[in-house]
């Protein structure tokens, strides 16, 4: 673990419940409202972000700004987007009270981080990092890295689980639908677990920390669309061999055949073998094979057939978070 020491000030369990109780909450698993009450936890989440001094950071979930102290000590200019109105009204005060000179470098936007497209501030920014709101942890991140191309790298906390799935890759038996996605975006790696007790209130399972770059997708960003849905398709049905589990998105069992052999793919492979570059390649593949002449070069019958491509099943994790 890398450490470095932050010259503004920390929040500690005191000062932690002293501010929910200024703010009248009381923390919701909804909201997965689990606020980070140990200051060595922040000065190793920002160290791992990596961040330079001239960085415009996004943190998503602010809370009650144990981390948002922390990124304003490490950059020039942080935006805080919080969907609950007393934590977001609280904030500036928050960084007023305990850190003056750095107020004016801080932005707070009222709203669900999953929806936000404009964010305050004279530049755009370079960096996500935040302690997600673990029940929507994946979809937040994919929409960050989707509407900010800017954000060039970041360090995301969410549940270890959740962690593993991320970076995962091809073959492992946490590959899935969150994997090849963020993948489309960015080199994704675990940087490292965090336990429970560095919370208030403490989560019952643990953390961890997952850091990306982003880097160019492997097809035109046009096409991004068309490969989700077929990573989606792919993974409804990950036992099933991808000539079966693609025959609904293709229109018939024959021209997903079809399209799989023009993507350099064996139609009996299963998707949770394939990079985000092969699902691509399958989009583009897609656009080559017109849904009529697979239908005239399908044989009656071959439709059933798709059973027999049905590959043995292996255990495997269906929640895809
Ligand atoms: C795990 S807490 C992190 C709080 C703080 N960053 C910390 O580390 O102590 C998640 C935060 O995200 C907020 N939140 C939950 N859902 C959100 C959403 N959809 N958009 C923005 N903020 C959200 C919660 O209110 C909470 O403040």
């Amino acid at each position: 673990m890398t450490d470095q020491s932050l010259d503004g000030p920390l929040l500690g369990p005191a000062e932690i419940r002293e501010l929910a109780e200024r703010a009248g909450i009381r923390p919701t698993k909804t909201l997965g409202q689990n606020f980070v009450i140990d200051p060595n936890t922040i000065r190793r989440i920002v160290a791992t972000a990596h961040l330079t001094s001239d960085e415009h950071v996004l943190e998503v979930g602010p809370g009650l700004g144990s981390l948002t102290l922390g990124l304003l000590a490490a950059s020039s200019a942080v935006t805080a987007v919080e969907i609950d109105p007393p934590l977001a009204a609280q904030l500036p005060e928050t960084v007023e009270r305990f850190y003056p000179e750095a107020a004016s470098r801080l932005n707070v936007v009222l709203e669900d981080a999953a929806r936000v497209t404009d964010l305050p501030g004279d530049t755009p920014p370079t960096a996500l990092v935040a302690n997600l709101p673990y029940n929507v942890a994946v979809p937040v991140l994919l929409h960050i890295l989707e509407t900010f191309p800017t954000v060039r790298h970041g360090l995301v906390m969410v549940q270890d689980e959740v962690a593993d799935r991320l970076a995962a890759g091809p073959g492992s038996r946490v590959y899935g639908v969150p994997s090849v996605k963020a993948n489309w975006y960015a080199e994704v790696s675990k940087a490292g677990v965090i336990g429970k007790n560095v919370f208030w209130p403490a989560p019952k399972i643990a953390s961890g920390l997952v850091r990306f770059e982003r880097r160019d997708p492997p097809v035109d960003e046009s096409l991004r669309k068309e490969v989700f849905a077929v990573i989606d398709a792919a993974f409804a049905q990950r036992r099933k061999t991808l000539r079966a589990a693609l025959s609904s998105w293709a229109g018939s069992g024959a021209r997903a055949e079809q399209i799989l052999r023009a993507a350099g793919i064996e139609p009996i492979e299963r998707g949770e073998k394939l990079d985000e570059k092969a699902f691509a390649r399958i989009a583009q593949a897609a656009a080559t094979v017109p849904a009529s002449e697979a239908r005239a070069q399908q044989q009656p019958g071959q439709q059933q057939k798709s059973a027999s491509y049905e590959a043995p099943a292996e255990p495997t994790t269906e929640n895809q978070a």
